[in-house]
């Protein structure tokens, strides 16, 4: 039977660089992992394609999503929904693939009661005025929706003790190539668990 994948998940406040650092480890070509598209009935930014970036859905499509089990886990964050579907996240495991989710905390939380051996990573921005900038400088929010963000970065923030790794991103590069090693390192203690079970078991 094949070895089931390493399910990775990354958290971090709303600006902080999670889709740029995501984009960056995709394009490495020693890391193969699979991204795990979200269902979410926030509205398009401009240049988000339904299907790649998101499906997006209206709130009566995902209601009926949370009805229909259909959903890994899912979260209401600044006045939408968010979620996970289940199904492409169980397959791909299960084809031994690693699987990554970029979702906010209170989803992470409940990933952590399905996969309690899931990897969770949170991305933390270098301080909160860097942070603030960089979602003005992003540009595809308003005042409101800034401010409204920036607090639940705060609340965020104060999860961060949660996850088993905190990475920082002050560059790009440097997160992405922490998080790599932080991947290339469970896969390696993943292995050596494994071997050692099969020892075991040879000498019983
Ligand atoms: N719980 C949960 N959160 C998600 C999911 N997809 C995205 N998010 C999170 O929802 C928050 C808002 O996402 P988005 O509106 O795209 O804003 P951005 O993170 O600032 O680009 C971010 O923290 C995302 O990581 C999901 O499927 N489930
Ligand atoms: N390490 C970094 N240094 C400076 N700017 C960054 C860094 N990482 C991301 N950014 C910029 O910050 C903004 C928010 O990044 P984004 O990836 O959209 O964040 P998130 O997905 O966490 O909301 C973008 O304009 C991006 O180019």
């Amino acid at each position: 039977m094949k070895e089931r994948g390493l399910l990775i998940v990354l958290s971090g406040p709303s600006g902080v660089g999670k889709g740029t650092v995501r984009k960056a480890l995709f394009s490495q070509p020693d890391i193969q992992l699979q991204y795990s598209i979200s269902v979410t009935t926030r509205k398009p930014r401009e240049g988000e394609v339904d299907g790649v970036d998101y499906f997006f859905k209206t709130r009566e499509q995902f209601e009926q999503m949370i009805r229909q089990n259909e959903l890994l886990e899912w979260a209401e964050y600044v006045g939408n929904y968010y979620g996970t579907p289940i199904d492409y996240v169980e397959k791909t495991l299960q084809e031994g693939k690693d699987v990554f989710l970029e979702i906010e905390v209170q989803g992470a939380m409940q990933v952590r009661k399905v996969f309690p051996e899931a990897l969770f990573i949170f991305l933390a921005p270098p301080s909160l005025s860097e942070l603030r900038k960089r979602i003005e400088m992003r540009g595809t929010e308003s005042e409101d929706l800034i401010r409204d963000r920036l607090q639940a970065a705060k609340e965020e923030l104060e999860m961060m003790d949660a996850y088993d790794y905190v990475v920082e991103n002050d560059q790009v590069e440097l997160a992405c190539e922490r998080i790599k090693a932080i991947v290339m390192a469970e896969h390696c203690r993943r292995e050596r668990v494994a071997q050692r079970y099969k020892k075991m078991l040879e000498v019983e």
